[in-house]
């Protein structure tokens, strides 16, 4: 048997949270080891966020070549390389994967490549790529194993080898028509970006409508882009069975309403949600507990109910996000030195990267309404901010929730160019609980997106009925 090899410090997975507190853990001097079995760096730069976003921006330069007419180009016999496309991507990984081994090797925390799981409360085996196994064990554990493709127990599903967004971000030539089970963000980004390199897309949503969660006029124009884009969507679908082999020829049997019918197509995409990375890791030997998706138990310093084991980020059910993840190893960092930070109460921001982007932060309409909470409302459509007139870009809409008894900014919704980068300034004034009328009353740079905000701030606000 190997020897037990002391840390004071270990970390399970290299997901967001993980590496960074195994990385300021290490620089302040405590010996410190991450255990991961593939992603040096976790999904996100290797196989999720930054990897899809480069594909996306890709499919947006393609799309713009299909548009050259528009802004006055003559583009001949313009054609997609998705090898290329692919080579783009697989540079910018390798440059995050580089990254991410100077962060190790400044910081001082070891990398340890391997497959790891306990065999005991505090004590982690980890059979190494090299083949060899090593004991670790320490006192304080950081859970970071992060989440996978849910493969829905769907029959032929599975034989039918479908996609995940893993081998999507890999293919090297145009599926000639792509079948996506699932309209969420996944199934959105990656269907725009597939249509948009050529192929024909089918989705199929089980809800009534894409994003039901979101307000009907969010809903109403992620249906009418992808109307406009030629991506078929299929809602209140029920996938009975698929056959075939995805890559060659799959045939979906489904219900809708009652009534069968097939799709049949060249390749199959499985967005239908995530599942934690948590069987099979020995946990039932620590005494942390699961909660029933299998997610890890956390209390709001994300403690789970083993002593000195904390969880973060996917596996342990926080909103699945970078920004959060990254988020949880801040909690954990200043509380280990002293501090009192919590989940509860943060604002979760997050960007749907289809194009023109869908952004959030704080209440929707729906939500507001849900929790009888009152608010006047400030509305524009996007082609009143004229930056975008500038790009031809006009689609969408911008608007606030504000408050009925003070100037506080309760919600603020964007889809149109650069959501995800005008929530920003919001974000902020509805964490410092900044009035809108300061945001009203600014000086943004002619002509930017963020100039909008003084636009739908100068806006009489109107009260929606209840
Ligand atoms: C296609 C896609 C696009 C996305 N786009 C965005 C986006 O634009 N913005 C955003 O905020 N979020 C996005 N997300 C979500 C985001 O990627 C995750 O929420 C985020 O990466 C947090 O993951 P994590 O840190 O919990 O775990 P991960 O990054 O998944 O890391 C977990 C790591 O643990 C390793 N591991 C697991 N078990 C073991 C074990 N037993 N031994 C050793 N290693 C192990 C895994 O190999 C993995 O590297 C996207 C997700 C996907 C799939
Ligand atoms: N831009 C971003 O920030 C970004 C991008 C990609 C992923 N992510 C994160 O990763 C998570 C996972 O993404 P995802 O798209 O896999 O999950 P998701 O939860 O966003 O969407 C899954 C969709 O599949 C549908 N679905 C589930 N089972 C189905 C079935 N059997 N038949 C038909 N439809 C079915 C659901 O109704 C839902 O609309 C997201 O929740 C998000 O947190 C974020």
């Amino acid at each position: 048997m190997a020897s037990m090899e002391q840390y004071d410090f270990l970390v399970l997975g290299s997901g967001e949270a993980g590496k960074y507190l195994a990385w300021s853990m290490a620089s302040k001097g405590h010996r410190t080891a991450l255990v991961e079995r593939r992603w040096i760096g976790g999904s996100c730069p290797n196989i999720a966020c930054l990897p899809s976003k480069n594909v996306i921006h890709s499919a947006k330069v393609a799309s713009y070549m299909f548009r050259a007419r528009e802004f006055g180009l003559h583009v001949e016999n313009g054609s997609i390389d998705m090898a290329g496309v692919r080579a783009r991507k697989r540079l910018m990984v390798d440059g995050l994967v580089t990254m991410h081994l100077d962060n190790f090797r400044n910081s001082g925390a070891e990398l340890i490549l391997g497959h790891g799981r306990f065999t005991a409360p505090k004590t982690i085996e980890v059979t190494t790529d090299t083949g060899t196994t090593r004991t670790l064990t320490a006192p304080k554990i950081i859970l970071s194993t992060g989440s996978r493709a849910t493969i829905p127990s769907i029959p032929g599903l599975y034989e039918s080898q479908p996609l995940t967004h893993i081998e999507f971000l890999e293919l090297d030539h145009i599926p000639e028509h792509l079948i996506v089970l699932g309209g969420g963000y996944i199934g959105l980004e990656l269907a725009q970006a597939a249509r948009r390199f050529g192929s024909r897309v089918t989705v199929l949503e089980r809800n009534a409508r894409l994003a039901h969660r979101e307000d009907h006029d969010v809903t109403d124009l992620l249906h009418k882009l992808c109307a406009r884009e030629g991506i078929e969507i299929i809602t209140e679908t029920t996938i009975d069975t698929i056959t075939g082999l995805s890559g060659d020829h799959v045939t979906v049997h489904a219900t809708r309403n009652g009534a069968p019918f097939q799709i049949e197509g060249s390749h199959l995409l499985a967005a239908t949600g995530r599942t934690p990375n948590t069987e099979n890791i020995g946990l039932d030997l620590t005494g942390v507990d699961l909660g029933p998706k299998g997610d890890i138990q956390v209390n709001d310093r994300l403690e789970t109910t083993a002593e000195g084991i904390w969880a973060v980020g996917d596996c342990a059910g926080s909103p699945h996000f970078t920004h959060i993840a990254f988020d949880d190893h801040r909690i954990i960092r200043d509380n280990l030195a002293g501090g009192h930070r919590s989940t509860s109460d943060r604002l979760v921001p997050f960007c749907l990267f289809t194009d023109p982007e869908f952004a959030r932060v704080g209440l929707s309409e729906t939500e507001a309404r849900e929790q009888h909470i009152p608010y006047r409302l400030a509305k524009i459509p996007m082609f009143a901010v004229l930056r975008t007139r500038t790009v031809s870009e006009t689609e969408g809409f911008m608007k606030a929730l504000i408050a009925t008894d003070s100037d506080r900014i309760l919600g603020f919704t964007a889809f149109g160019i650069d959501a995800g980068e005008v929530i920003a300034p919001v974000q902020l004034a509805i964490t410092q609980g900044i009035p809108y009328t300061v945001l009203r009353d600014s000086t943004f740079t002619h002509p930017t997106i963020a100039e909008g905000l003084t636009v739908l701030f100068g806006r009489p606000l109107t009260t929606p009925k209840p």
